[in-house]
């Protein structure tokens, strides 16, 4: 084969195969420059010298440990490194033993947020990025958002991520379904990071609310705080402390989503209260169904309708004139509200909202709900009133009250715009997904999401699940002298 010389540029000498047809198209190839091979080698010496203290810093710990322990079977014998290790096992054992919490807060949940970082994230994160489309390529370089730490929880992984400059959250959310799948998780959520251009990503392994919560035990007096009520379990473990004082709280969900866990782990919060004088609930139950189970109950510490003829706005409206007595009496003299035996809390609940003020056939009667509950909700927060509704369908039309009701939760719902509709423009897109939980009872009854006070983000929770049996021995608690049966 025989070459010639051509020129791209000055001093751009390019070998070519010489042409043997005089009419062939010329050929033109880039310009090959040879490095020194001494350049190569030092060029990947460096490389591998610093990839290897990078390594060493980056895993200081284990490989500290590994060359303390291979020092000490070098210097004195193997024996010594094993009795080293077995001495390392017994104090974690002992420590796991006296007390567990810490063990696994500071050393089992680091230790595996660290074998996970290094065994899932680490090793999947430029594939499962490259896919999702969340790097960017320019001029022939890679550019990768950064992974930066890792956590655990018992059922999730927290992963920080600095993005690419110039990248937004939004671009991590619409692509969750593929990193959830490319890390094997069962969702992601993206979460406001520690600073600007850094993200949280929520990887649930395991949902930790699918096994029902059984009712929760009825709290000594002195445990039950208005400005928070256990009702339930927020995913991460914690309880679910729901706010009743200085607020109203709407519960939306579709039929058979567990409105009814809701307002009956609250009521169950609330009983040593109302045994104690100082909470009254008042109940409005069209459907005559969920709440007519305590109906003896409330008639003794509160009050009780399902009268469609005007009974039960009666009672609102009732509620709405002592809510202004009140309000008439404590103007200039207090600004917050402490109950008392004379003016106990009043939790008025309202089984369902749409049918007082959107199915009820009479139009007179509707009116007057809707008046009476905006009068409630409107002025009663100060006064010691705090208003549940519960709500089918969450749809503008049916209930403009909504934006009275601070505390918003919402249950499974039918459509994916009823979640903004109820917790807020931009809920779902921060993860709030109502319109996926289960319609199966046992795993999705009574799961929900909320906003809570201290976190921008939705978060998951479900309610404690209250049985017949539990609101009969509610009623028999409330009641002693009514006997067991005195339920319905
Ligand atoms: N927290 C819960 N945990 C487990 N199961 C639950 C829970 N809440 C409710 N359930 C189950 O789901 C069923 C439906 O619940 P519930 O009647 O409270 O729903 P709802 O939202 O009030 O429905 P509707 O609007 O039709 O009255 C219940 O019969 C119960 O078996």
């Amino acid at each position: 084969m025989s070459w010639e010389f051509r020129k791209l540029g000055p001093g751009e000498n390019v070998a070519v195969e010489a042409q043997k047809d005089p009419f062939a198209a010329p050929k033109w190839a880039p310009p090959v420059w040879h490095m020194p091979e001494g350049l190569v080698l030092l060029v990947n010496v460096v490389r591998v010298l610093v990839r290897t203290v990078v390594f060493l810093v980056r895993n200081i710990v284990p490989v500290s440990a590994a060359a303390g322990l291979g020092w000490l079977g070098y210097r004195f014998g193997w024996v010594t490194p094993v009795l080293v290790l077995a001495l390392v096992g017994v104090v974690l054992g002992t420590w796991a033993v006296a007390d567990r919490p810490s063990f696994v807060r500071y050393a089992v949940r680091p230790a595996r947020a660290r074998w996970r970082l290094v065994r899932v994230y680490r090793r999947d994160w430029q594939p499962v990025l490259v896919t999702a489309g969340l790097t960017k390529t320019h001029k022939g370089r890679e550019y990768l958002p950064t992974l930066v730490r890792v956590r655990c929880g018992p059922t999730s992984d927290r992963v920080l991520v600095r993005m690419l400059k110039g990248q937004a959250p939004d671009a991590w959310e619409k692509v969750a379904a593929n990193l959830a799948h490319g890390f094997g998780a069962q969702l992601v959520r993206v979460r406001e990071g520690d600073r600007p251009g850094r993200i949280w990503l929520e990887f649930v392994r395991r949902d930790a609310l699918a096994v029902p919560i059984p009712a929760l035990p009825v709290p000594d007096p002195a445990d039950v705080d208005l400005s928070g009520v256990v009702v339930g379990r927020q995913e991460d473990g914690a309880p679910w402390r729901l706010r009743l004082s200085g607020t109203h709280v709407l519960v939306a969900g579709a039929t058979g989503a567990g409105k009814g866990s809701v307002i009956w782990s609250t009521v169950r919060a609330l009983l040593p209260l109302m045994l104690a004088g100082l909470v009254e609930v008042w109940a409005v139950d069209p459907k005559r169904m969920e709440l007519s189970f305590g109906r003896s109950l409330f008639e003794r510490y509160g009050r009780y309708s399902d009268d469609p003829k005007g009974g039960m706005v009666e009672l609102l409206e009732t509620a709405a004139e002592d809510m202004n007595a009140r309000a008439e009496q404590f103007a200039g003299v207090t600004r917050s509200f402490t109950p008392t035996h004379e003016h106990p809390f009043r939790v008025v609940i309202v089984d369902e909202l749409a049918f007082l003020t959107a199915y009820c056939p009479e139009r007179d009667l509707r009116k007057r709900a809707e008046q009476a509950i905006g009068v409630l909700t409107s002025q009663g927060r100060s006064v010691g009133y705090c208003v549940i509704g519960a709500q089918q369908d969450a749809r503008k039309e049916v209930n403009n009250l909504r934006n009275l009701f601070p505390t918003r939760i919402a249950l499974r719902l039918d459509e994916d715009d009823q979640v903004d509709m109820v917790l807020g423009q931009g809920a779902r897109d921060r993860g709030a997904l109502a319109d996926q939980i289960s319609p199966i009872p046992e795993i999705g009854a009574g799961v929900g999401f909320v906003r809570l006070e201290t976190v921008p983000d939705p978060v998951r929770v479900r309610a404690a699940f209250v049985s017949d049996d539990d609101i009969r021995a509610m009623v028999a608690l409330g009641l002693p002298e009514s006997g067991t049966g005195a339920a319905a």
